[in-house]
């Protein structure tokens, strides 16, 4: 019989912990991430979501454990060059320049991948054909970041999505839950910190444990006149 080894994980975290500020922030995270594979991140503000996408990014290093990438630390010099041109970021704050029209922001994307041709139906799945020829400053807030999910589709492996549903009406929801999918299907990995309900089908879901747990809630404080 032929007992096939179980396939070595795309990205592992291996036991990280990481301090802010002299301060444990996340302590002794272990997760194995397969291609096709979705991570949802939850948990109180200050919970450390984002910086656990920060440190997945390589902004910050943890201060125990590794983060291996094919088997690889991602912060070996060497392998770090090649581990962040896998990488594809979302936050709240935008990389949207106004000296572009929204079309040429998508394609300066896709120019620094080496591709060409996906912007304008990108942003046509986004709804937002229309406005490719304008300035970003014509955008409202839930615009640009359909901007940003077509900036997305132009594609690399691993998106990292910090809130990317913030600002999204229920239909750009659902089209950030599809995007999800598609990505998945092509073996993509993603990984989201939310606050938000977004649908990712069989994905797995990490609570960060609050960081101050409260001895008594907002509602309790109100139950005991604390305030008003
Ligand atoms: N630049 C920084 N220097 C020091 N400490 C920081 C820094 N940024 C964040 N922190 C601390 O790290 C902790 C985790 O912050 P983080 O932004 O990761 O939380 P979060 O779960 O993403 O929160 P939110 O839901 O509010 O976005 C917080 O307690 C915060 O005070």
């Amino acid at each position: 019989m032929c007992i096939r080894k179980p396939p070595f994980p795309r990205l592992l975290l291996n036991n990280v912990s990481c301090m802010r500020n002299a301060q444990h922030v996340l302590r002794h995270v272990n997760v194995s991430l397969h291609n096709g594979s979705a991570l949802v991140l939850t948990g109180a503000n200050g919970s450390g979501k984002t910086t656990f996408l920060c440190m997945l990014a390589g902004f910050s290093r943890p201060s125990a454990g590794e983060i291996l990438w094919n088997g690889h630390n991602i912060q070996d010099s060497g392998i770090f060059h090649q581990y962040k041109l896998k990488l594809n970021w979302l936050s709240l704050k935008d990389a949207i320049t106004d000296r572009f029209t929204v079309l040429e922001n998508v394609q300066w994307f896709e120019l620094l991948e080496g591709k060409y041709g996906k912007a304008l139906p990108a942003l046509e799945l986004m709804g937002l054909g229309r406005l490719a020829k304008e300035k970003p400053k014509m955008l409202s807030m839930g615009q640009r970041k359909r901007v940003q999910l077509a900036m997305l589709i132009v594609d690399r492996p691993i998106w990292l999505l910090d809130e990317p549903s913030v600002a999204l009406d229920d239909e750009g929801v659902k089209l950030l839950e599809y995007i999800i999918s598609e990505h998945r299907k092509n073996g993509g990995i993603v990984i989201v910190a939310t606050h938000l309900p977004i649908e990712i089908h069989d994905s797995m879901l990490l609570r960060l444990p609050p960081r101050f747990p409260r001895r008594m809630t907002f509602f309790d404080m109100l139950d005991r006149s604390y305030i008003m």
